[in-house]
């Protein structure tokens, strides 16, 4: 038998699994009964409205502290207080992770310190990329730098296990997608189990190879992000042939560009996804498989709107 060492083995990255994991913060439940798995080396995507306990669940798995009850196990041992584990771990949370009062030269000298795997080629690369002040002490930085900071911490690293809690906060459009783009490239080169918790989801998901929705402490759903998008349904084409495939349907988004119709449907247990693609190709209406902002809108909307009427859920835009 072979043992492999979580702070080394990034061929593959560390499998996270969480039972009834549960924390309380005085009469507020922010995780309840949470029972999830991040399978070891894909880029798992974790979305949840505000207040939705992705920063505390991403803290527990991180190991920062002790569940009020249930448990979190990183590759099969439980985090807390484990130090093996811990050292294979990685968490950028949202405040950037990095020594206010000292340059940011010091901080990245200290995670090269502390980090096995710390690739110091790829974090002078970022730097320059990113155009950061190295010599600016991290309390001075920016929203954006802070966050930009913390990226190349979290991607520099090489934790077999990596999370970023809405890392990207502050960073304009150009730095977002040159995070993005880096996330990929260092991932392709370096398989590792990466996490990342977002509100941009039309940005990122297309690099989601799994996704959680959290809801109010809940798993609200969990799979696949390919499995996701099935419960949904584009539907592309002239205006009225659209709006007769979609009629007493749950409408979760609608675009109107002269002529032609965009329209997202949310499809239920019993549809006959097959009969619905044909239907629609007979009357020359392409389908496509829907984003995954439409569906999560509607799965985690609390004013009733996104249950099961064919308006109030929508998002409608003409162009
Ligand atoms: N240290 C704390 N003390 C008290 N309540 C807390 C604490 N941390 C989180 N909470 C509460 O737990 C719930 C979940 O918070 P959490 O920060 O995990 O959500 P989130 O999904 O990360 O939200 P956001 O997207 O707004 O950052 C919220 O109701 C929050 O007020």
């Amino acid at each position: 038998m072979t043992t492999t060492d979580p702070t080394t083995d990034h061929a593959r990255g560390l499998a996270v699994e969480t039972r009834g994991l549960t924390q309380t913060f005085g009469r507020t439940t922010a995780l309840n009964g949470v029972d999830l798995t991040v399978r070891p080396g894909t880029i798992t995507g974790l979305i949840g409205r505000n207040g939705a306990g992705k920063s505390t669940l991403v803290s527990l798995i991180a190991g920062l502290r002790r569940p009020s009850a249930g448990e979190v196990l990183v590759d099969g041992e439980p985090i807390f207080e484990n130090p093996r584990g811990m050292a294979g771990t990685q968490l950028i949370r949202e405040s950037g992770d990095a020594f206010d009062d000292e340059k940011v030269r010091t901080t990245l000298r200290w995670y090269a310190d502390l980090r096995p795997n710390w690739d110091g080629d790829l974090a002078g690369r970022l730097v320059d990329a990113f155009e950061l002040d190295v010599t600016k002490k991290a309390g001075k930085l920016s929203r954006g730098q802070r966050s930009t900071l913390g990226a190349i911490i979290g991607l520099a690293s090489r934790a077999p296990l990596t999370i970023f809690d809405e890392t990207y906060l502050g960073m304009d459009a150009t730095n977002r997608q040159m995070f993005y783009d880096a996330i990929l490239a260092d991932y392709a080169a370096h398989p590792r189990t990466i996490i990342l918790s977002s509100h941009l989801i039309g940005e990122v998901e297309q690099m989601f190879e799994d996704v959680i929705v959290l809801d109010s402490g809940r798993v609200r759903m969990a799979g696949t992000a390919d499995d996701i998008r099935t419960r949904g349904l584009t539907l592309v084409g002239r205006t009225p042939a659209v709006e007769e495939l979609a009629a007493g349907r749950t409408v979760l988004s609608r675009t109107t560009l002269g002529p032609t119709a965009q329209v997202t449907v949310f499809l239920t247990e019993g549809d006959d996804v097959a009969h619905l693609t044909q239907q629609a190709s007979e009357v020359g209406v392409a389908v496509e498989a829907p984003g995954l902002q439409d569906l999560f809108v509607h799965l985690t909307r609390t004013d009733g709107a996104g249950s099961s009427s064919t308006s109030g859920a929508e998002k409608e835009t003409t162009r």
